[in-house]
């Protein structure tokens, strides 16, 4: 089985056949920060549902007042508080006194506010005392129409968005009740290699924590998925069957998991066991699902050369090489496109790289999807010719003087080297760097996948 040599852009597409949208159903709007919309919202009622004051003070009749400004002294008939049962009406030499975002009386056309009236200020839990108040005309009414923030049946909301928690204020107030979302994929991650052992063991000779797992979980937790985690598993044929068995049936009572995450034993080691159980593709002698639709690539990246895809059990699996810098640019590269796709997420041509060769866009604003903009450089670095650099960088200030058109305030600087763990858990981003860019120097925009 030979590695299929080919760009990131190619393997995206491949990894986005792999995977198709979850089935939608609907989610209390309470519990639907974080879902993925499945069809357009609209509006079931205007906001404000009625014409209503933009300031405490007194609801009058515009006519009342001399248009040349001069002050009006009228009679204060009634209140009407936010949220009333009855309203009372203000005739002609009338005012009512009025609080913000209370409706309208009929005959009014106007709000007052209290600061520009002889009243001055309401005192809280005071009833009413004046009899009359002293006021003029403004230059505003301070009134809000019905409809004017939101229309009924107007479109609030894109299907394939995240319903973000700004929004569902707004879909609370435009009478959405139930949203129609698609559930949260089930991711399985699952590490490999007989040198790992799990976080908080003590490490014997040779042995190291296993830190993708972990990783792993939190990145595909970060991209809206449910995770349960499996390994670290030896370097075993039988043993890494077994698990991906267990991978497919991973959800509470045997729920099969959307997405299978694997990390290491992808490359060409004589202990790679991923690649030995894909080449065996046949099911096990115990009956165990086999793997199909195999796709062993080498991808032109670095870190994260050697991946592979596969069905196990029929569900899309991802198996990414074990270098944790490779683990991770791997997921934000193909794992995380995967899980957007699963969710029912717009992403298309918004992907950190598909966007660097697909549109001129500088800023991908995706929900849920790190963003992708582009800094300058603050100082050189070599590129990786022929291959995608995936550099983790820190954010730094510029110099005042910048040079750079098109450059912000803020640049970037390598954290560390392309394969070290440090580098990677003090970045800010992962700098793109293009495969036919040999060396960047200090003052050219690169793009940089933004990751807090
Ligand atoms: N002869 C060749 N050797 C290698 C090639 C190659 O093309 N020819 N490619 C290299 C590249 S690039 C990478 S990346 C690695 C990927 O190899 P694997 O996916 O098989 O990963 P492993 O060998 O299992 O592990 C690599 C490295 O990462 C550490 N690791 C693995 N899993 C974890 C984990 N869960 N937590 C922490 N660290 C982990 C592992 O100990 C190794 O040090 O292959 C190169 N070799
Ligand atoms: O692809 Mo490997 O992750 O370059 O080190």
């Amino acid at each position: 089985m030979e590695p299929q040599v080919r760009s990131v852009t190619e393997h995206v597409e491949h990894v986005l056949a792999l995977v198709a949208p979850l089935r939608a159903g609907t989610r209390d709007l309470d519990d639907a920060l974080g879902s993925v919309l499945a069809e357009d919202l609209y509006a079931a009622v205007s906001v404000p549902p009625f014409d209503s004051a933009a300031m405490d003070g007194y609801a009058v009749r515009s006519a009342d007042l001399p248009p040349d400004g001069s002050p009006v002294t009228l009679r204060v008939t009634g209140d009407v508080a936010a949220g009333p049962s009855r309203l009372p009406e203000v005739r002609t030499g009338q005012a009512v006194r009025i609080m913000t975002g209370a409706p309208l009386p009929s005959g009014a056309d106007a709000v007052i506010p209290v600061e520009h009236t002889s009243t001055g200020r309401f005192v809280a839990g005071a009833p009413r005392a004046e009899k009359s108040v002293t006021l003029a005309r403004r230059p505003r009414p301070h009134v809000r129409s019905a409809g004017e923030d939101v229309r009924q049946g107007e479109l609030l909301a894109h299907a394939g968005t995240e319903v973000t928690a700004a929004q569902v204020g707004g879909l609370a107030a435009s009478g959405a009740v139930r949203v129609p979302v698609r559930r949260r994929p089930l991711v399985a991650v699952v590490s490999t290699g007989s040198e790992l052992v799990p976080v908080g063991s003590v490490l014997g000779p040779g042995q190291i924590t296993d830190s993708n797992g972990p990783m792993l979980a939190a990145a595909a937790r970060s991209a809206g998925a449910d995770v349960v985690r499996f390994g670290p598993v030896p370097d075993d044929l039988e043993a890494l069957r077994r698990t991906l068995d267990r991978a497919v049936r991973a959800g509470d009572d045997g729920a099969r998991a959307d997405l299978i995450l694997t990390a290491g034993g992808v490359s060409a080691g004589a202990a790679d066991v991923v690649r030995e159980v894909l080449a065996a593709s046949a099911p096990g002698p115990d009956g165990g699902s086999g793997a199909t639709d195999v796709d062993v690539a080498t991808v032109a990246m670095s870190p994260g050369k050697p991946q592979a895809l596969a069905r196990w059990g029929g569900v899309p699996w991802l198996a990414l090489p074990g270098n944790p810098v490779g683990a991770y640019a791997s997921f934000e590269l193909f794992a995380r496109p995967a899980i957007d796709r699963l969710r029912g997420e717009s992403s298309s041509g918004r992907h950190p790289v598909r966007g660097v060769w697909c549109s001129e866009s500088t800023m991908s604003t995706q929900s849920g999807t790190p963003r992708a903009v582009r800094l300058a450089a603050a100082t050189g670095w070599s590129g990786s010719p022929g291959r995608l650099l995936v550099l983790p960088v820190r954010l730094t200030p510029l110099p005042e003087s910048g040079t750079v058109a098109g450059a912000g305030p803020v640049g970037v600087v390598p954290a560390g080297s392309h394969h070290s763990l440090s580098a990677l858990a003090t970045a800010d981003g992962l700098a793109l760097v293009p495969p036919d860019v040999d060396k960047v120097r200090a003052g050219d925009l690169v793009r940089v996948l933004l990751l807090r």
